[in-house]
């Protein structure tokens, strides 16, 4: 277990992390999230004793890490794979830090299975791939068979079958009753691989609760409609009609309409009524990207504005002139991120732009 009660960390004038409180328990794989620069990475490291707190504490197994004896064999960390002294080869660099900590020697030969590092055990870690680094520094965080579990960035850099490694190994350390915390910036894969979420934006803590509360709790699921005769201002009509019957409608940059409120058997009956064919009625539930997009937009620090390139393509409405009738607003903020609507019948898909 790892407490954090009114953690603090100040650097000079910038506030890292701000008055967080939170338990992570064993048993589960917890996902720690947020924006680039929200603190997750100066939490991990008040965890494991390499940042003092300004202000509050932060325990684990009921004791800061700096007074936990034999800590190397309780809780093990990956937070910067890079930290590898590149002249040693992999078993080299493990075997030091087993010997640091009393662990015995065949632990490494384990722990290189585990990993699938064994092959190049012998070879100088400098020479090692992103992917094969993150895998040496996993290897570190296992040695000591350790009951608490920390890992920044765990998939950063791996193939997608290590990816899946990583996920399987997160989900077995926390079923045989580990604590196990991690940080990603892949919301697809934590949605697959935690039960519960952290959630930081600008060091304060914005969610502590598990992945189902969090999506339900930061998005809505809505039904996406499309009209069969777009251009005959139907798709206006079927707007209209659903928001007399107290749905809303909004109109999504395809041509779509995104309609919440009211339930897909009222929407068919709707356009059964009016005499509107459709082509697309379907159901859409929000997945942990869009729920934590929606959170987190507002603490963003490090966000991208427009590429002054884009002003050399043609604009998008010379190029598909949109429906000029007055219908529904567009969709704004939350991107339909991960969904695609194959066209109707007989109609090409959506050209996207491409630069000259
Ligand atoms: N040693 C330091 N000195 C000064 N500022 C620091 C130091 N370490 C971190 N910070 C600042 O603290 C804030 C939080 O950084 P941190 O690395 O913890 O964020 P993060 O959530 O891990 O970010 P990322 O997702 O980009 O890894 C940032 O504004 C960072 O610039």
């Amino acid at each position: 277990m790892i407490e954090a009660a009114g953690l603090t960390k100040r650097y000079g004038a910038k506030t890292a992390v701000h008055d967080l409180t939170f338990e992570v328990r064993p048993g589960h794989v917890t996902g720690f999230l947020g924006p680039n620069g929200s603190g997750k990475s100066t939490t991990m490291r008040m965890i494991v004793g390499l940042d003092r707190p300004t202000s509050g504490t932060v325990t684990v197994g009921g004791r800061p890490f700096r007074q936990t004896p034999n800590a190397p064999r309780k809780v093990g960390a990956l937070l910067d794979a890079q930290a590898v002294h590149g002249g040693r080869s992999a078993r080299n660099h493990l075997l030091s830090l087993a010997q640091l900590s009393g662990i015995p020697a065949s632990r490494v030969e384990e722990v290189l299975d585990v990993v699938g590092l064994r092959d190049v055990a012998g070879k100088r870690s400098k020479g090692f791939s992103l992917g094969m680094g993150q895998r040496l520094g996993i290897a570190a965080a296992l040695l000591g068979d350790p009951q608490v579990l920390l890992f920044d960035e765990p998939v950063n850099g791996l193939d997608p079958e290590g990816i899946y490694w990583v996920r399987t190994l997160m989900k077995r350390l926390a079923a045989e009753g580990r604590t196990v915390l991690v940080s990603s910036h892949l919301m697809s894969e934590m949605a697959v691989t935690a039960d519960h979420l952290l959630v930081i934006g600008r060091g304060r803590l914005l969610a502590d609760m598990s992945v189902r509360e969090f999506i339900s709790r930061n998005s809505a699921d809505f039904a996406r409609v499309r009209v069969a005769d777009d251009a005959a201002g139907r798709t206006g009509e079927l707007a209209a009609a659903v928001a007399e019957a107290g749905g809303r409608a909004l109109k999504e940059p395809d041509g779509a309409l995104r309609v919440t409120g009211i339930d897909l058997p009222r929407i068919s009956d709707l356009a059964h009524k009016a005499d509107i064919r459709l082509w697309e009625l379907s159901p859409h539930h929000a997945s942990l990207e869009e729920a934590y997009m929606r959170l987190t937009q507002d603490v963003v620090d490090y966000r991208s504005t427009d590429d002054e390139l884009a002003g050399f393509t043609p604009p998008e409405d010379e190029a598909h002139p949109l429906d000029t009738a007055p219908g529904p607003p567009e969709v704004p903020e939350v991107p339909a991120q991960g969904w695609y609507a194959p066209p109707p019948p007989g109609q090409a898909p959506p050209q996207t732009r491409s630069r000259p």
